[in-house]
């Protein structure tokens, strides 16, 4: 089946060796949107769910793509049906965050923060704290596995159309000394404005807690303006809307400008903007302006199964749109770094001891 009236997203990109070994750090990636398809295919056997569009794992990746592929956020989602009905027990939940952790040390991710619904996860009985619990074991076992080339953290999102957002932003709270570090909310945006989980955010406000807000992807800059001046968002997930706010001249409005002049990172996930209809394609993708312009931008993922990309794929399609050289993608992970939900020195550490030489050795 190919429900795709949108030919934005091109084949998978041929990857320059220097992009693999290139440092790289993802602060917007789906637990739920990442799975390997194999591993769908066994859970989904294990467990006996029949509802898969294919068995083959090769065809089921192709299917996750094409089915995104729709121009519409909203048929997005809709594939995330298959993968979280295989994320229903301790044992699979542990099992898929060893596997991430895995495939984005083996990608050159040196640090990333993953996020998913706790919410979503509850149909084979398991608590909220066991769902998490699992889900932290799994990453310090994928941890362990790639011999600590990468450091994991999680965010746990609530869902927009939920009204579960101030448990989660509770749970987060509960579980921040192991390995969460922050929350989200994610889910459909038209209709479901962030101000509707305003309780959640006043808590981690008052817990000291970070969160970042999907924001600016399906609906315009009110939604950004929301997530930040209402909400209080220190990042802004996907925000290439903000493009709203800026005249055809590069001039910023009120809001453009409060975003850029506070340094509140923008999470652009460019594969996954084409498949929603946030972009037409790489080379009009807004997030060449926004830098120009002096956002700090950070480069992601989204959902590396469903977007059917990786981090090295993302940079190389910016390679093939911009022309950008390593000094780029130096700049986009440091950017990521002074965003990411950790602690000061742990994130210099980070740039002073793996980031920067590991450009300097390219
Ligand atoms: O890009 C996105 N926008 C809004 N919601 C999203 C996006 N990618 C994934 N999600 C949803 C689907 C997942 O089930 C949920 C939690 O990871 O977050
Ligand atoms: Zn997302």
């Amino acid at each position: 089946m190919h429900l795709s009236d949108n030919p934005a997203t091109p084949a998978a990109a041929t990857v320059s060796e220097w992009i693999r070994r290139a440092p790289k750090a993802v602060l917007h990636d789906h637990l739920d949107g990442g799975l390997r398809p194999a591993t769908i295919v066994e859970l989904a056997r294990e467990h006996g769910y029949t509802a898969l569009p294919t068995e083959d794992p090769a065809e089921l990746a192709v299917w996750f793509r094409d089915a995104a592929d729709s121009g519409s956020l909203e048929r997005y989602l809709e594939t995330f049906a298959h993968t979280c009905a295989v994320m229903q027990t301790r044992e699979a939940l542990q099992r898929i965050a060893a596997e991430c952790a895995e495939d984005l040390a083996a990608d050159g991710v040196v640090y990333a923060e993953i996020r998913y619904a706790p919410e979503q996860h509850l149909e084979g009985g398991l608590t909220l704290d066991e769902v998490v619990e699992a889900v932290n074991d799994g990453f310090r076992e994928g941890e362990r596995r790639a011999g600590g080339r990468i450091t994991v953290r999680t965010l746990l999102t609530g869902m927009r159309h939920t009204d579960r957002s101030l448990e989660i932003a509770q749970l987060t709270v509960a579980h921040r000394e192991n390995g969460v570090a922050g929350f989200d909310i994610a889910g459909g945006e038209i209709g479901n404005p962030p101000a509707r989980h305003l309780p959640a955010f006043q808590h981690l406000k008052r817990e000291n807690c970070h969160f970042t807000i999907h924001a600016g992807e399906a609906v315009g800059a009110e939604s950004i303006h929301e997530a930040v001046q209402v909400c209080g968002t220190e990042r802004i997930g996907h925000g290439v809307r903000i493009t709203d706010d800026i005249a055809e001249d590069g001039t910023l409005g009120r809001l453009a400008s409060y975003v850029r002049d506070n340094r509140i990172a923008l999470e652009v996930c460019p594969t996954s903007n084409l498949q929603t209809g946030a972009a037409k394609d790489y080379a009009s993708h807004p997030i060449d302006e926004l830098r120009r312009l002096g956002f700090r931008i950070t480069l992601n993922t989204d959902n590396r199964l469903v977007s059917g990309t990786t981090m090295s794929e993302e940079f190389q399609h910016m390679v093939d749109a911009f022309g950008y050289g390593p000094e780029v993608f130096e700049e986009f992970t440091v950017a990521a770094l002074d965003a990411a939900f950790l602690p000061l020195p742990e994130r210099q550490r980070l740039i002073d001891e793996v980031v920067r030489p590991g450009y300097a050795a390219l």
